[in-house]
Formats: structure tokens, sequence, C-alpha cells
């Protein structure tokens, strides 16, 4: 036999396009260009890690690795989108064939591939957190619960409690001996309701965001043949915001990993701002036992904002119990010393937002360069009434998600019967929808449909009645033309459309709106492939309410941001506004008893902060008020004393008072 020695491909002839060097500082060339093994990039605000991902990506792609063996989880499947079209646009279009997405989705897809395998159809539905707890509800009715002396958890409670014991591996009972000492009397139950809720899901073919996460876990580790398929097929995996992750997705990061050992994580400690999702930024600090031969690399300094903006930030973390290695550095301009804004009240707070804007827009900012930043979607009421009557364009972010919206949610039922005809929750929507059906009646209909009869036909049931038999002769006949126009999404919902406008019109005083709202889904839908894809991606990646509201009115100027701070995670604009800066918002007053939720508190403070890059004002009411009455409000205790030398007071002071609008 002839033998033939292949000699190892030489990668550092591999002549680049992009240079590399020149575009990346020492510590993140490093990240770039290690190859084998595995990495964790440890790194503060604005340093420079999704620009790491983004050339490490089109590295990799130019090395001669085959995009679809690139694995990479991020928060949202938005920023993996991002992060491609930007490698994209560096190098080219191969690295759009990057796997890229969060671990929902990926898991998801690998679940849908080898459903069998666990039990279910292919066509198993997945519900979101509120169609969980109805799910949740309807078991817990269905108990003959005796009547109790003391209180019981309320349905979100016992869902929250369901989920963190999976997201945190804690066993359920344990989680409530702990943390929810009040409900130990009812243990028994819970636990009860936690293994007949298991139960429900998979006899009627749902999954809710953690089996996703716990299924593909368990497929993987008890599969070993299935593993090595999948893992082999990773020779590249990349998690961002692994601060974020929970104790699930750092097991799946190292089954994903598991041949080639090739992961590279990447997080800032001190802007974990998820545990409520049962994240925990101690994951990081594990990495390293978990893979072993970690390389540390450190991002440490800061291109995004002025020294002054820093400065605030590194003052904020130094309020954490758990300090934090960090102190964030820049060459850039030493900047402006952010304000602190103190109005008289809400209405004087908004108006001073929305002046400055007006402001900044003369001096050549783009309205699009400013966000509003604030701890709950309802901070920002007023402001959106002041902005509206200004006629400021904006869209807002972290607030409802169009999909929560109830008419949305009726129609979407319709949609997902027709996918999973088992799927309970939304036929007890579809069909309460009917006068005359209620609970009861509703899982009558199912019942009969699931044991006799044909699901899509429920005017056929032997017992319904003359009250609703019109209206469900109607809903047959919607089903009828639904599984004609199989394969056209946009028909498909615009049939639903008009069949629910009656409903619609009947139940909401604003149903004009509501109807708008769900003619421009009908003309976004077309960008869904199947209707499959339209459930699955809505559920997984929720659309943002004002996004319908823009893309329904046709303002030419890119609007202004309003974003909760949550969902600004990983942004930058030129300018920031932090408002509603009170003690009791942020920090919340429900973190206050707690010195690990104030910490996260502090880190909340922290990612607002570090969004800025030239201007930041933090701003707050003396006077708060509310529907319990007015009352005066304290600045957050986080900003009260960070001092003249960071934070320059502002007072502002009404026109006829002064001739100045706003003085320093
Ligand atoms: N080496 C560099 N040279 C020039 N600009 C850079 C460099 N690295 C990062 N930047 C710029 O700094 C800003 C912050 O970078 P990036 O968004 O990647 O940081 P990040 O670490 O992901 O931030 P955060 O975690 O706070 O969201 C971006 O505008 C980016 O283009």
């Amino acid at each position: 036999m002839k033998k033939f020695v292949l000699s190892k491909d030489d990668k550092s002839a591999v002549s680049y396009s992009i240079s590399y060097e020149n575009l990346l500082n020492e510590a993140q060339f490093e990240a770039v260009t290690h190859v084998d093994g595995p990495v964790l990039l440890v790194a503060g605000a604005g340093t420079g890690k999704t620009r790491t991902l983004i050339y490490r990506v089109a590295r990799l792609v130019e090395n001669g690795t085959d995009p679809s063996e690139i694995l990479l989880l991020t928060f949202t499947r938005r920023a993996a989108h991002e992060m491609l079209r930007r490698a994209s646009h560096i190098l080219d279009e191969r690295c759009r064939r990057v796997e890229g997405g969060t671990f929902h989705h990926y898991c998801s897809k690998i679940l849908h591939r080898h459903a069998e395998s666990i039990g279910y159809p292919d066509n198993f539905t997945i519900i979101d957190s509120q169609d969980a707890m109805e799910a949740v509800n309807l078991v817990r009715n269905r108990l003959d619960l005796p009547k109790r002396k003391s209180r019981f958890p309320k349905k979100s409670t016992l869902y929250f409690m369901f989920s963190s014991s999976i997201n945190r591996q804690i066993p359920v009972r344990e989680l409530v001996e702990n943390e929810y000492p009040q409900f130990t009397v009812h243990i028994d139950l819970i636990e009860e309701i936690y293994a007949k809720y298991q139960e429900y899901k998979e006899l009627n073919y749902v999954m809710d965001f953690d089996d996703l996460l716990v299924k593909t876990r368990d497929l993987l580790r008890d599969n070993d043949d299935l593993r090595n398929v999948i893992a082999s097929r990773h020779r590249y995996v990349m998690v961002d915001e692994y601060q974020d992750t929970n104790a699930l997705q750092a097991e799946l990061t190292s089954l994903f990993s598991s041949v080639h050992h090739n992961v590279m994580a990447v997080g800032d400690d001190a802007q974990s701002i998820y545990s409520f999702r049962g994240a925990d930024h101690k994951n990081m600090l594990a990495f390293p036992e978990l893979f072993e031969g970690t390389k540390v690399i450190k991002l440490e300094e800061n291109y995004r904002s002025t020294q002054r903006i820093l400065d605030v930030a590194n003052r904020v973390l130094e309020e954490a119990e758990e300090k934090f290695d960090k102190q964030l550095y820049t060459k850039n301009e030493e900047g402006d010393l952010p304000g602190l804004v103190k109005a008289a009240n809400m209405n004087d707070q908004s108006r001073f937002v929305a002046q400055m804007i007006l402001n900044l827009r003369e001096q050549g900012y783009e309205l699009s360069d400013t966000a509003v930043l604030f701890r709950n979607g309802r901070d920002s009421f007023d402001l959106e009434v002041v902005l509206n009557n200004k006629n400021i364009p904006y869209v807002k972010y972290g607030g409802q998600k169009f999909t929560e919206a109830a008419h949305v949610k009726d129609v979407l039922a319709h949609l997902r019967v027709l996918l999973n005809p088992k799927d309970l929750i939304s036929w007890n929507r579809v069909l309460m929808l009917i006068d005359g059906i209620g609970p009861k009646t509703a899982e009558d209909l199912f019942q009969w449909a699931h044991t006799r009869g044909n699901p899509f036909e429920p005017d056929r049931a032997p017992n319904a009645s003359e009250k609703y038999l019109v209206q469900l002769k109607a809903l047959s006949e919607l089903f009828a033309k639904l599984k004609k126009l199989d394969g056209s999404v946009t028909e498909q919902l615009q049939e639903v459309v008009s069949y629910y406008s009656v409903f619609c019109r009947k139940q909401f005083d604003d149903y004009p709106k509501r109807m708008k709202d769900l003619e421009t889904f009908v003309d976004i839908s077309g960008t869904y492939q199947s209707l499959n894809q339209l459930i699955e991606q809505l559920a997984l990646d929720p659309i943002e309410a004002t996004v319908i509201d823009t893309e329904a009115s046709e303002k030419d100027e890119s609007p202004l941001v309003l974003s909760t701070i949550h969902s600004s995670k990983g942004l930058e604009w030129r300018n920031v506004f932090l408002i509603q800066c009170l003690d009791g918002i942020l920090p919340s007053g429900y973190a206050m008893d707690d010195p690990r939720q104030m910490d996260e508190e502090v880190r909340l403070l922290y990612v607002a902060v570090t969004r800025a890059k030239e201007n930041l004002f933090i701003t707050y009411p003396a006077l708060f008020q509310s529907r319990y009455g007015d009352y005066f409000s304290q600045p957050s205790r986080f900003i009260e004393d960070i001092g003249e030398r960071l934070l320059e007071p502002w007072l502002l002071v009404e026109e006829h008072e002064n001739n100045n609008l706003l003085e320093e």
C-alpha cells in the first residue's frame, strides 16, 4: 500500500483582507486571533466585547472555517443578526451562514429535529410565560383544592417558583422552603401542581421556555451518539453576555462544545441584570472550572464614553456590596460633566427632557442619537404625553410586547390551535370569545373534539347549545378556509383578523386602534415563511409594541429612543437621559431588604450610565405624583452622595422668572 503524508495546513500563510492588528487593541487582537481551546473574555462596559466577537467571526471565516461550524449564542436574536450583519459587512456574505441566535432558539431547533426522541411530535408549540401561567392556573383549578385557611401562591408566583427551580437547578421544595417560607405549609400541593403542570405540557404537546433548555440538556446528556453528532458540528462556540446566563445554559455550552472544546465566553460581571430570570453572574467565575485550560483575557480600555461619564460609572459601582475589580478608563476626550437635574415634579422633568432634546437637535444631533432610559415601562408615561404634544417621534423598547396585548393573543390563538389542536389554553381563548361559552363549556367542547370528533368542526358537538351554534359554525368555516390557505401566512392571518373583527369591536372601546395594529401585523407577516415559523419566532422573540406603531405611522425622521434599562443592554447613544432616578424606583422598593438584589440595582444603574457616549443627564422629580396621592421623594441613594465634582447639579427655572429657560 502506498503512503501519503498529509502536511498540516499552514494557517499563518493565510493572507487576511482585514488588518485586524490595526483595528483592535492588543487584548482584543489576542482574543480575535485565539483559535483552539476555551477562552473567557472578561470585559468592562464599552470595551469592545461586541467588536471582538464580530472580528473573531470574520477572522475564523477568513481562516477557512466553514461558517456553519461556528455557533454564536447571544442574548437576543436581534443581537446575533446585527453581529453577523456587521461581520459580513467587514468581510463578506459568508458570515451570514454562521449559526446565530439565543440558547432558546437554538435548543428549539434541535428539539424540533429530534422531537421523537423525547416523545413529542415535531409540531409541538412553544408557550410564552403568560400562557404558561394560564396552564399552571388550569391544573391548579383542576385539583380539588380544599378550602384553605392560609394564603396560597398566585398563578404567577407558582410559575415563577417553577421556572426559578429549573433555571437555578434547585428542587421546588428547597426553593419554597428557603425563599417562600410563608408557603411551606402548602409544599405538597405546590409539588403536585408542578408535577401536573409537567404532565399537562407533555399531553398537550406544548413546551415552555424552560423546557427548551432542560429537554435539550437531557437529550444531549443522555444520548452519546446524538451529542457527538451535534457537538462535532460546532468547531467554535461563542457565547455573548455570559454574565446573564444560568447554570443550565452553562451546562448546554459545555455539551455543545464537548467535541472540539473551542468555546469563548464573553461577559461583564458588573452588567449582570437578569437574576430574576435565573441568571447568575457567578457563572463567569465558574467558567474556568467547567472548561479546563481556560485562558482569561481582560478588556479594560473603554472606547465609548468620555472620561467624565466613566468617572460616574466607576463611582456607582463602589455602591455595590460585592466589590468589582473594575476601573473603566478611556483615551477619549474628558467631555462635559454629567448633569444631575432636580425638577419640581414629573411634568417639569418631562418638559426639561423634551426641551433639551430639541436643543440637542438644534446643535446637530439626530433624534436617534438620544435615548431616555428608565427603570420601569410606566416611568415614561408622562414624558410620552409631552413628546406627543411636541410632535417628537419616538420608539419605546421594553414596555408591553406586541404579542402580550389581548387582541394579538386572541388572533394568535386561532393560528396556534390550527398548528397544534391539542393546545388547550389556546382553544379556551378561541372558544371563550363566543357569547355563551365559559371555561366549562370550552373544556367540554375540547374534550369531545379530541376523543370523538374533528377538532376543527366544533359545531358538530352533540350537545352544543343553540345559543352559540351559529358562532361555532362560523368558527368551523374559518378553520376550513385556513386549511385551504395552507402555505400563505399573510392570507391566513388576514382571514383570522376579519373573523376576529366582530369580537374586537365587542370587547374593546379602543377597537379602531387595535384593528389598525392587526392590519399592520398582517402587512408585515410576509416576512415569515410559514405559520410555524411565525408562531415560534413571536414566542421566542416578541416584537416590541411600538415597532408596530412606528411601522403604522410614517414619520420621516429617525425617532428618539425610550427604553427600560434592561432593554438598553448592549446599546449606546451619544446622549442619554436617565429619568425618575428616585429611591424606591432605582433601587426598586422591592429590593431594599435584600443586599443581593440591591447589588443588582447598582449594576442596573451602571448599565444605564455606561450607555452614554458624550452627554449624560440624570433627572428626578422632587414631588412624586401617583394615584395614591403626591409625596416628596428622595433622589436615588446611589446618586445622592456622588458629589458635585462628578455630577453637576442643574436647577430648572421658569422662563418668566429668568430670561434663560434653563440655568446651570
Ligand atoms: N479597538 C477599538 N478601536 C476603536 N473603537 C473601538 C475599539 N473597540 C471598541 N470600539 C468602539 O467602542 C464602542 C463600544 O464597543 P462595543 O459595543 O463592542 O463594547 P461592549 O464591550 O460590547 O459594550 P457593552 O458591554 O457596554 O454593551 C463601539 O462604538 C465600538 O465601535
